[in-house]
């Protein structure tokens, strides 16, 4: 595409360096956005999406996407979902890369909505992608999420969120997940977000480096607008 800054005609430049697909995410803003099956993820990202404008990419999504097209790969997805277990690392990881360079060109920054599920899906992301500048953890109690899930089901048409799923995906947080939020701790960049009710003064927020919004509570914590 372009031509190395030694070249001042790219006509007769031989050496000419073609940006990888690779380049247009290399310094990419990325915030992951962690928290367990129906802790309300995707509802405070399109909070963030509103006001701040990142592009929000929920890897749930766009497995669901994959099996919404009929394709094999959908239908080995749909299989691995159902039970609610992990699909493998390297399918969502790719999925996730390829929605990141298509939306390259217009975005400010990304958020990585249900990623990483495990350690390893963040070590992968970090090796092919970058590193996260910022974690947020939705933290929300056992039986309020499922409470939120069931209710849900009633009108979703998700495969998985049936009392026998949900109580997998929940127990697979707890295992896999939780990990996620102590290994990101230890680099200082998680901010546990705390859902309170919608009063007049709350504003849902990052850290004020990051993104110019208001701080509110103590210690970094992040407060979003909603509820049990
Ligand atoms: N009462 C209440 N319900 C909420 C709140 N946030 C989300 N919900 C509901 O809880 C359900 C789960 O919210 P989502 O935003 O889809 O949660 P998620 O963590 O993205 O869930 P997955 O898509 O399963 O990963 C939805 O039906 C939401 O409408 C909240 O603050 N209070
Ligand atoms: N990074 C990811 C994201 C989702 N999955 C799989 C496993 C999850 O149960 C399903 C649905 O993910 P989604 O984030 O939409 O929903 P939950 O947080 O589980 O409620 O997809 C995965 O294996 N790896």
């Amino acid at each position: 595409m372009g031509c190395s800054v030694s070249c001042s005609n790219s006509a007769s430049c031989s050496r000419q360096i073609v940006h990888s697909d690779d380049d247009k995410i290399k310094d990419a803003k990325i915030i992951f956005v962690v928290g367990g099956p129906g802790s309300g993820k995707g509802t405070q990202c399109e909070k963030v999406v509103a006001k701040y404008g990142y592009t929000h990419l929920s890897s749930g999504d766009l497995l669901r996407a994959e099996v919404a097209s009929g394709s094999e790969r959908g239908k080995t997805l749909q299989a691995i979902m159902q039970k609610g277990e992990l699909v493998p690392l390297d399918t969502v990881l790719d999925m996730i890369k390829d929605a990141m360079i298509a939306k390259a060109d217009v975005s400010k920054g990304f958020l990585i909505d249900g990623y990483p599920r495990e350690v390893k899906q963040g070590e992968e992301f970090e090796k092919k992608i970058g590193a996260p500048c910022l974690l947020l953890y939705i933290d929300a109690k056992g039986e309020t999420m499922v409470k939120r899930l069931m209710k849900r089901g009633e009108t979703s048409g998700r495969a998985d969120d049936n009392e026998e799923t949900i109580k997998k995906r929940l127990d697979l947080y707890y295992k896999a997940t939780e990990p996620v939020i102590a290994f990101y701790s230890s680099r200082g960049i998680v901010r546990k977000v705390r859902l309170v009710p919608l009063v007049i003064g709350y504003c849902h927020c990052l850290n004020p480096q990051e993104v110019g919004g208001t701080l509110i509570g103590e210690n970094g914590l992040v407060v979003m607008a909603g509820a049990e």
